[in-house]
């Protein structure tokens, strides 16, 4: 597998079995001739966020090195929540899988379909977290570090609440 680029995955499930359906998800990965799984996080049961009266979540974020190009790597993680059987009649509505791209190694992509960095990663701390277990020392673009957005999330948390 010739794999040129690294990129961060965060999957989540908050339907039936949830964690058979992330094991399925990462089975796909891994069966994808052009995805090498290189980290895996441990698994978070997290409060659902963007939907009202939802079941919680099962989330993990992976890191991956691939030859797929950034729509490429989209159009397969598509075909892996139709496999999972992903009932897409309600935006936001329960899902079975769901697979988003966080980061594809230093690109900005801002088009309709395929925005990386993911624009709500930052505000998610089932994404912060997961990621920071896996890749504590990662550095952003901006220069920022992955503890410092999950101290800016949890000062505004804080304030919130
Ligand atoms: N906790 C949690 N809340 C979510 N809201 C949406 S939408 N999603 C789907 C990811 O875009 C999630 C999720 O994966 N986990």
């Amino acid at each position: 597998k010739h794999l040129a680029a690294e990129a961060f995955l965060s999957l989540g499930s908050n339907i039936e079995d949830r964690l058979a359906h992330l094991k399925e998800a990462l089975e796909l990965l891994e069966k994808d001739q052009e995805i090498l799984l290189e980290k895996i996080s441990s698994v978070y049961e997290t409060a659902p966020v963007g939907y009202i009266n939802q079941h919680p979540f099962l989330n993990v974020v992976v890191k991956i090195t691939t030859s797929l190009k950034p729509f490429a790597l989209l159009e397969h993680l598509q075909e892996i929540e139709r496999a999972g059987g992903r009932e897409r009649e309600i935006r936001w509505g329960p899902r079975t899988i769901d697979l988003d791209i966080l980061l594809y190694n230093n690109e900005n992509i801002n088009l309709e379909h395929l925005q990386i960095p993911h624009p709500r990663m930052f505000e998610r701390g089932f994404v912060l977290i997961p990621f920071y277990e896996i890749e504590p020392g990662y550095q952003f673009s901006d220069g920022k570090s992955i503890v410092q957005y999950i101290e800016e999330l949890t000062n505004k948390e804080g304030v919130q609440k």
